[in-house]
Order: C-alpha cells, then structure tokens, then sequence
C-alpha cells in the first residue's frame, strides 16, 4: 500500500496502521523466535500484515456497497433490479458514510502520514478522490432533503464501487508484492520445529530447534531438512543444497564436512556437531545480507521517486482544471466533481511506486535461488557497464586442490623424510590450497610433521617458522634470494612445462628440496571464458602464480591477457589502475589475496567456497564454486535492468493515455470513464507491473 518513497516511510507507515487495526495473522507461517528477525528484517512480512487487512476490508466493503447500488439510482440509468423505497436514500447515505470511514480508514491515515511528513503522495491522492466524493454527496444529500426540487446529483453508489475497487486492487496488489520476496520467507520457513539430539550419555532427545546450542550433537535422518550448521561427525549422505545453489544434485557430504542449516539431507543418516543456528546460522545471515541490499537505493529507484512525486502533481493540476472545464460546459457541479475524482484516481502513481522494487524483489530472491548473493544492490546495476573481468587462477579457474606431482632433493643435509616433516610443520597451520595439497601428501606418507613456532605467511611468497630452533621457509622462486646453495634448473624444468607450481624448502638458509605441485583447470572455465568474449567483455587473469603455470593456463583458456607473480598489493594496483582509466571492472576471486582487488573493482565477486575475507570484501558471493555463474549474473543483470525501464512505463508512462482519458477529453465521441473504471485501470496498471516484475527470469545467454 504504501508507494517507496523511502523506506523508513514505508516502515512508519506499517507501524502506524499496525496500531490501528486488526491483522489476520494466521497466514503467516513463520515462527519469529526461530530466526529471531526483526519486523524490518524482512519486508515481505510487513506486507502480507496488510495483505490481512485489506482482504477483510475488501470484503466486509463489498457487502456494504451491494445495498448501496441496489438502492441508488444511477444518474437516469434504471437496472432491471432496481429497488428504492420511502426512507431509502437514507439507508444509502448511513451506509456510504459507514462504508467512507471504514473502507476508505487505510487511505485516509495513509494520506495523514504522507501530509504529515510533507510528502504528498498516492495516498493523498485517493484520499482526496474519496473525500470529494463522500462530502459532495453528502451536500446533495443534505441539499435534496431541504429542498426536495433541487436536483444536486450524489454518487453514493460510485464512492462505493470506488472504495471497493481500490482495496481490492491494493489486496491484489500486496499478494504480488509478496509473492515477489516469497523466496526469502521460504528459505526462513525450512527449518523443522523438533530435532533430535544425542545427550551426553548417548541417548537420543526430541528437542525443540530453539533449544539447540552450538556443539550440539543431533541426528538427521535420510529426507529430513538439516536443523542447523554443522559437520557430519557420523555416517555419509547425499544432500540437496538447492535453496542456497539452485543446483539441484545431491552433493556427496562425508565426515568432517559442512552442512548448512535448511538444507535436505538425501539418503543416508547423519550425526552432525552444530556450528550456527538462528541469528550465527549460513541462512539467517543471507537473509540479513539481501535485506540490506534491499534497503539502498539504485538510480532507477530515485528516478522513479521523482516521477511519482511529479506525477501527484500532475494529478492534482489536472484534476483542478478538468474541474473548471467541466463546470463552464456542463454548468453542473456534480458533473466536474465527478471527472475531477476520475482524474485523481486514475492517476495515482501506486504502480510506479512498486515498479521498481517489486523487480528488485524479484531479482534478489532469483538471484538467492541461483546460487548468486547480492551484497548490495548498486552492485547489480553496475555489473550492466562491465567491460573487463578480472579473475584470479586459483580456485576460482582452476579447483584450487593441489596435488603434489613430485619431489626433489636439493642438498643431502637432510634425509627426505625430514625434509617433509619439515615442510611438513611449515604448512600445517597454513590454509593456502597449495598448504591442503602438501599436508595430504605428507600425511598418505604416514610422517608427523615437526613442532613449529612463529609461524607466519609471507605474502605471495611463502610461508616462514622456526622448526627444530632454527628458521624454516616454504618459499616460491621469488624467495630464493639469500640462500647459500644453488640448485640445477633442470630439475624444474619438465615440471614448469606443465605448469606446475614450484615450492622450495630453505632450512637454516640452506636450500634443502623442491616440491612441484599440479591443480585442476574447472571443466567450465574455457567455455566461460569463450562466453565472456563473445559479450565483447575482456577476461584477463591475475594470479600470484608463477609465469609459466600462468601462461599454461592461459594458453588453455584462451586467455589473452593475464598478469603472473603478483604480489595482494599488485593486483589491487592493477584492478585501480584500470578503474582510474574510467574502465568498469569486475574482480573475480577467492583468496586472501584477492580481497583488496575486490573492494577496488566496480563489483567485486567472492566465489563462495572461498575465505571469508573475500567474501566480506565481495559485493556480490557466488555460492557455487563455478566461475559460469558469473554468466549468470551478467544475465540476471541484464533482465533485471530491462523489466526495471519496462515496469517505470507501465507505472508512469500509461498516465499520458489515463488522465486525458479520465479528464473527457474522448466525451465528444461518447468515452467517459467514471471514477470507478477509473480505479479499474489504476489497478491494472499496478498488476500488470506486479506480473512483469515476477515474470523475471535468467537468461541462458
Ligand atoms: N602456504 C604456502 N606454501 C607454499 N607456497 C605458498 C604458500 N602460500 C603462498 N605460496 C606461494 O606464493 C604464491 C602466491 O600465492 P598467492 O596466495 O598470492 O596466490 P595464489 O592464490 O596461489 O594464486 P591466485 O592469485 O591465482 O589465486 C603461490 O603460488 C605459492 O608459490
Ligand atoms: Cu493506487
Ligand atoms: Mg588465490
């Protein structure tokens, strides 16, 4: 109901008419204490409170308007089943007058906010219409019963048809609005109320969700919904994470991995450890995120704020000057009344309030469902102008799971089994993919790693720490600086070939072996980035890595910029140096490295499965760890801007045809609207934006 001039009116106005009336609750199915949300956590619910309202008042009205009509006669026209009686004009009067107050409360105190904070508005707008109509008939009412001769014409019966209409529309209306951010009560309505629970003596409990506490163990069975965040500490299972991806496969979940709370589990039973439920739990915080996207305005928005407030405007002139025109041809008060209520009716920017938002709605709950979280809005906007993509090598083309695929001794200081136990106590702490790989190794071996102290990541470089007393380092070829020994290239060669990645140990400032190391290109990479090209968008790779594994991925890809050996600082500079240009950037990335980039870039994007300094420094996370999403987005983009300019037409544009329409100025051949038809078509207007809006998909493209 209420038009977006800005969120906090909307909310005011929520709060205020909350006071006021009675809500029908019980179509909410959400329980608050679960994910403990706030009212302003999540817009869609306000709405559906008034969808309550307006249902009721819909059809309490509609029963009082049946009498009215039945009992009105209808300026000359005579129906077939037209009663009127002595006395009867008065039931039409108390009736109308029932129907003004009650019917019409939701605009009347709509437009007492709207005035009282000097921001006249659609509901001022009705407001009027209903008030000129209610209070002119009222005068002719009063008029007839003085001087029964008179013949001052009321429509009772169109004030009534008119209240109808407009709380029907607006019911209808808010059912659209809700359907719109739906996605997002669905994903808060996934949790189940009792979870079992495995107690310190081993039994197992019925507890209610609220009572559940991190590091507790709970049971899911095979096609329960998974209760809350957590690793699987028994059993194997499949389970569908399409709430949070959109891909619908199981996903194989063995020990030791995470389960997101709201996700189903497939065929197998499970014992998870909890690690977030309610407010800490993955969902709770996607929601909080896409809230917030939802509460900034995009340029689109503030465009829209500006024609609906020019549009009451416009309404109001016209409504006075078809008033005028009417009264000096007709001669006939009640003739000008009535084209002037048509007027402001029929142009009440109800449609242009929601176009924007409903889309917005749409997208981001599309979007959610897709695997693609949008930070921040803006972010989606830009993305339309993107004329580079910047991605990072590891983990986000390639998989990011490196496999040791060979070793060589450098010196014979050491045995090579301590060579490892060294390396070994270098990567333990470390969470670098390369770290993942070399302890794996390390561990099919079957050698404990040494103790290691101060241990610390030189950036792009390596990793130091003291082993054994003395100084340790995992380094790159950039940190061969100051060793005592040198090693034969050849042994790196073969291995450089294929784009490995080159790791050398220095203990004790000698250079002691080289440990080379193989990822995975993802299957999708090369398609995504032939598709990138084919949208005249330039990829270009920015990776810490080595030249030569740079340069074989690139060649693989058919990448034909990359930028290799980079330094965090470097790609940031990079990412600036393009942007300072006036080059719309999007950085791709998942690491600690890629964080800085991100937050320069026009929209930077965190590839999910990444660290969680990516992902706060993201605008947008993908939830997928696959780079195609990023089409996804481009196109969710695309469609999103598209309905966004069609909806601002439908919402604004149809007055250019509506309000000379509703002034007459089609009377001369015989096309007159009354103030009812008038709402007809204000309505129209309004779900024929609600259904764009919904109609909003993601293109294969
Ligand atoms: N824990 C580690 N163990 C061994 N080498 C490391 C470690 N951390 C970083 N390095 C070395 O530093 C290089 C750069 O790392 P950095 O994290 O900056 O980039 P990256 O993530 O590997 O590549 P990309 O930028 O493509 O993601 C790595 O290629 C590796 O040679
Ligand atoms: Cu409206
Ligand atoms: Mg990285």
């Amino acid at each position: 109901m209420a038009n977006n001039q800005n969120n906090h009116n909307m909310h005011d106005m929520h709060h205020d008419s909350m006071k006021h009336t009675d809500h029908d609750m019980s179509h909410m199915s959400m329980d608050h204490s679960k994910m403990d949300m706030s009212n302003h956590q999540m817009a869609g619910m306000d709405h559906s409170m008034h969808m309550g309202n307006f249902k009721k008042k819909f059809f309490v009205s509609l029963i009082l308007a049946i009498p009215i009509i039945l009992l009105s006669p209808m300026m000359g026209m005579t129906l077939p089943i037209q009663i009127s009686f002595t006395g009867s004009e008065w039931i039409v009067m108390i009736l109308s007058t029932i129907l003004f107050f009650y019917g019409g409360q939701p605009f009347l105190s709509g437009a007492r906010m709207e005035l009282s904070q000097k921001q006249p508005a659609m509901m001022t707008l009705i407001a009027m219409g209903i008030s000129v109509s209610y209070f002119y008939s009222l005068y002719g009412f009063i008029m007839s019963l003085v001087n029964p001769t008179t013949h001052v014409m009321n429509f009772f019966w169109e004030l009534a048809t008119l209240i109808v209409v407009m709380l029907l529309g607006h019911w209808i209306e808010m059912n659209a609005v809700s359907n719109a951010s739906d996605s997002l009560k669905k994903i808060a309505a996934l949790l189940p109320d009792n979870v079992t629970r495995i107690t310190q003596s081993g039994k197992e409990e019925q507890v209610s969700l609220s009572d559940v506490h991190v590091n507790d163990q709970l049971i899911v069975r095979s096609g329960d919904k998974i209760p809350a965040d957590g690793t699987i500490i028994k059993g194997s299972t499949t389970v569908n994470e399409f709430m949070i991806t959109g891909e619908s496969q199981g996903i194989v979940k063995n020990i030791d991995d995470k389960v997101i709370g709201g996700t189903i589990n497939g065929n197998g039973t499970i014992e998870i450890k909890v690690t977030g439920t309610g407010k800490t739990g993955y969902i709770s915080k996607v929601m909080d995120m896409v809230q917030q996207a939802q509460n900034e305005k995009i340029p689109l928005e503030s465009l829209s704020d500006k024609v609906a407030k020019w549009l009451f405007y416009v309404a109001l002139g016209s409504g006075i000057i078809s008033f005028i025109i009417w009264l000096i041809i007709s001669k006939d008060v009640g003739i000008a009344f009535e084209r002037m209520v048509t007027v402001l009716v029929i142009a009440c920017p109800h449609a242009l309030g929601l176009a924007i938002p409903l889309v917005i709605a749409r997208s981001t709950s599309l979007a959610a469902q897709n695997g693609l979280l949008l930070k921040n809005k803006k972010a989606l906007e830009a993305t339309n102008h993107i004329e580079y993509v910047f991605l990072d090598k590891t983990g986000t083309l390639t998989q990011g799971q490196f496999a040791v695929t060979g070793f060589n001794m450098i010196s014979d200081r050491l045995s090579e089994n301590e060579a490892l136990k060294i390396i070994g106590a270098l990567e333990k702490n470390a969470n670098h993919p390369i770290a993942t790989g070399i302890m794996d190794y390390i561990n099919q071996k079957q050698l404990t790693p040494y103790d290691s102290s101060d241990t610390q990541a030189i950036s792009g470089v390596g990793v130091t720490a003291v082993v054994n007393g003395k100084t340790a380092k995992i380094v790159n070829e950039k940190g061969l600086t100051d060793v005592s020994n040198q090693f034969n290239p050849s042994i790196k060669k073969e291995y450089q070939e294929q784009g490995n990645t080159l790791s050398f140990l220095i203990y004790d400032g000698l250079l002691i072996a080289m440990i080379a190391l193989g990822d995975t290109i993802k299957p999708e990479s090369k398609e995504f980035i032939a598709k990138l090209k084919e949208q005249g968008i330039t990829p270009v790779m920015l990776t810490g890595d080595n030249q030569q594994a740079a340069d074989t991925v690139a060649k693989y890809l058919g990448l034909d910029h990359y930028y290799s050996e980079l330094l965090p600082g470097d790609k940031e500079k990079i990412v600036k140096e393009y942007v300072n240009k006036g080059d719309k950037v999007m950085m791709v990335g998942d690491g600690v490295n890629d964080a800085p980039s991100l937050i320069s870039a026009t929209v930077g994007v965190a590839i999910g499965a990444g660290t969680d300094v990516a992902i706060d420094s993201a605008d947008i996370v993908l939830t997928n760890s696959n780079p195609e999403d990023v089409l996804k987005l481009l196109s969710l983009a695309k469609h999103t801007r598209r309905k966004m300019i069609q909806n601002l037409w439908w919402g604004a544009g149809y007055n250019i045809v509506a309000i000379p329409l509703a002034a007459g100025v089609l009377a001369p051949i015989g096309i007159l609207l009354n103030p009812a038809v008038g709402a007809v078509f204000m309505s129209l207007s309004t779900v024929i934006v609600a259904i764009n809006a919904l109609t909003l998909r993601i293109g294969k493209e």
